[in-house]
C-alpha cells in the first residue's frame, strides 16, 4: 500500500487544476495555490474550477488556498505556472522551501535570459533539493475526463521517479520514468511551436499528406535541435516528444493549436492569445529557439518559416516556397545521430 503524500500545487490555471485532482483522487492530501481568492473559494465549495475547468467536478482532497505558506509542510511542490511568471513564483516561495522537498515542474516553456528550462531555475535556487519535471501528451481537458493518459516523470533522482509514480499513477493515469530531465522538458517546449504551424495548416484547410509531413519533419528538427544542445534524440521518440507533438498537432483542445488556427484566418497574435484567456507558450518559444538555433547554426526551416510568418510580415506563399523549394541535397529523412545526419550533408 503506498504511503499517502501531502502534496502542494502551485497555480490555479488548468494544468495545476488537473495534476492536483490526479493527487486528491489518488488518497494524497493536496492544497492547491492560487493568488484569487474567489476562485479558491469556489473550488472549497463547489469543487469546480469554472474559469480553467468547467464543467469538471473536483475531489474533496483537493483544497484551494492563497497562503503560500502552507507549502513548508508539504512532501512534493508541483510548480504549474506558465514560464513567464515562473521565476517570480520561485522567489515568492523561497522563504517556505526546505531542502527535502522534493520540486516537480509541469511547465512546457524556455526562459529567454540563459535559455534556461524550468528545472534549471529551480536548480539555480533551489541546489539541495531534489527536483524534476513532468511532461507528454497531457491534454488537462482530457486528464479530467479520465481519459487514459500517460505522463513522464524525469529527475535525476531515483526517489523523485518512483515517489512520483506512486502519488500519480492510477488506472488512467500511467506514470513513466526517464533519467534524461533536459530532453524531457526540452520536449515540452519545442511541440508547443509546432502545434502552432499545424493549427495554421488546418485553419488554411490543407491536406492530411500535408499535416503528417509537417509533424514528422517537425519532429526531425526539434530532435536535431535538441541533440545539438545535449538531450538525448531517442527521448523525442518516447512520450515526452513525439507523443506530445502529435496530441498538440492534432488536437483543437490545445491552446497553442488554437493560436495558430485563429492567426490563419487573419486574427493578430495578441488577439488571438487574448481570446484564449489562457497560457499559449509557443508563441514566446518560437523567438527563444529562432534565435539560439541562429547562435548555434542549426538548420530549423520550420521554426525560420513560422517566425517569418508571425514577426517579419512575410507571406504565407513565400514561405511555402521556402520551404518546398530548398536545395534538395540537404535534406535527409529522419536520423537520429548527429554523425549519421552530418555525414548526409558532406
Ligand atoms: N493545460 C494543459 O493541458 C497543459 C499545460 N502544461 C503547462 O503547464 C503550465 C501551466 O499551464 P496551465 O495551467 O495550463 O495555464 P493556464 O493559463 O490555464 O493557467 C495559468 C495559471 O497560472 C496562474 N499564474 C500566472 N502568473 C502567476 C503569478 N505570478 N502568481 C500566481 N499565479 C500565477 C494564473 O493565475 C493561472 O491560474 C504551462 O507551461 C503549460 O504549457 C503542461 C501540460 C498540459
Ligand atoms: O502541453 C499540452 C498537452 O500535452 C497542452 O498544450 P497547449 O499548451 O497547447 O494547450
Amino acid at each position: 500500500m503506498t504511503e499517502q503524500a501531502f502534496i502542494s500545487v502551485l497555480g490555479g490555471g488548468s494544468f495545476g487544476t488537473a495534476i492536483a485532482n490526479i493527487a486528491a483522487e489518488n488518497g494524497n492530501r493536496v492544497r492547491q495555490w492560487m493568488r484569487d481568492p474567489e476562485r479558491a473559494a469556489e473550488v472549497n465549495q463547489l469543487h469546480e474550477n469554472t474559469r480553467y475547468m468547467p464543467g469538471y467536478s473536483l475531489h474533496e482532497n483537493l483544497i484551494a488556498s492563497t497562503e503560500i505558506k502552507e507549502i513548508s509542510d508539504a512532501e512534493i511542490i508541483f510548480f504549474s505556472i506558465p514560464s513567464k511568471s515562473f521565476p517570480q513564483v520561485v522567489d515568492q516561495v523561497r522563504p517556505y522551501i526546505s531542502k527535502h522537498q522534493m520540486l516537480v515542474s509541469t511547465t512546457k516553456g524556455i526562459q529567454g535570459d540563459g535559455f534556461r528550462l524550468m528545472s534549471q531555475v529551480l536548480a539555480d535556487a533551489f541546489p539541495d533539493n531534489p527536483i524534476g519535471v513532468i511532461s507528454g501528451p497531457n491534454l488537462a481537458k482530457e486528464i479530467g475526463q479520465h481519459q487514459l493518459t500517460a505522463t513522464v516523470i524525469a529527475s535525476a533522482s531515483n526517489q523523485v521517479r518512483t515517489r512520483l509514480q506512486e502519488v500519480l499513477g492510477c488506472r488512467y493515469f500511467r506514470v513513466y520514468a526517464n533519467s534524461d530531465v533536459f530532453g524531457v522538458e526540452l520536449g515540452g517546449a519545442l511541440k508547443n511551436i509546432y502545434a502552432i504551424a499545424s493549427g495554421m495548416a488546418a485553419s488554411l484547410g490543407m491536406g492530411e499528406n500535408t499535416k503528417a509531413m509537417l509533424i514528422t519533419r517537425s519532429l526531425a528538427e526539434m530532435s536535431r535541435f535538441a541533440e545539438a544542445l545535449g538531450a538525448n534524440p531517442y527521448t523525442f521518440l518516447g512520450l515526452a516528444g513525439v507523443g506530445d507533438l502529435i496530441v498538440t498537432c492534432t488536437s483543437s483542445l490545445s491552446r497553442n493549436y488554437r493560436v495558430g488556427y485563429a492567426v490563419a484566418k487573419g486574427e493578430a497574435i495578441e488577439e488571438a492569445v487574448d481570446d484564449l484567456g489562457e497560457v499559449a507558450e509557443g508563441i514566446n518559444t518560437l523567438k527563444i529557439v529562432k534565435d539560439k538555433a541562429e547562435e548555434m547554426g542549426i538548420y530549423m526551416p520550420l521554426v525560420s518559416g513560422l517566425h517569418g510568418l508571425l514577426y517579419e510580415k512575410k507571406e504565407l506563399s513565400e514561405v511555402i516556397d521556402e520551404l518546398m523549394l530548398a536545395e534538395q541535397s540537404t535534406d535527409v529523412d529522419f536520423v537520429l545521430s548527429r554523425e549519421e545526419h552530418l555525414k548526409h550533408h558532406e
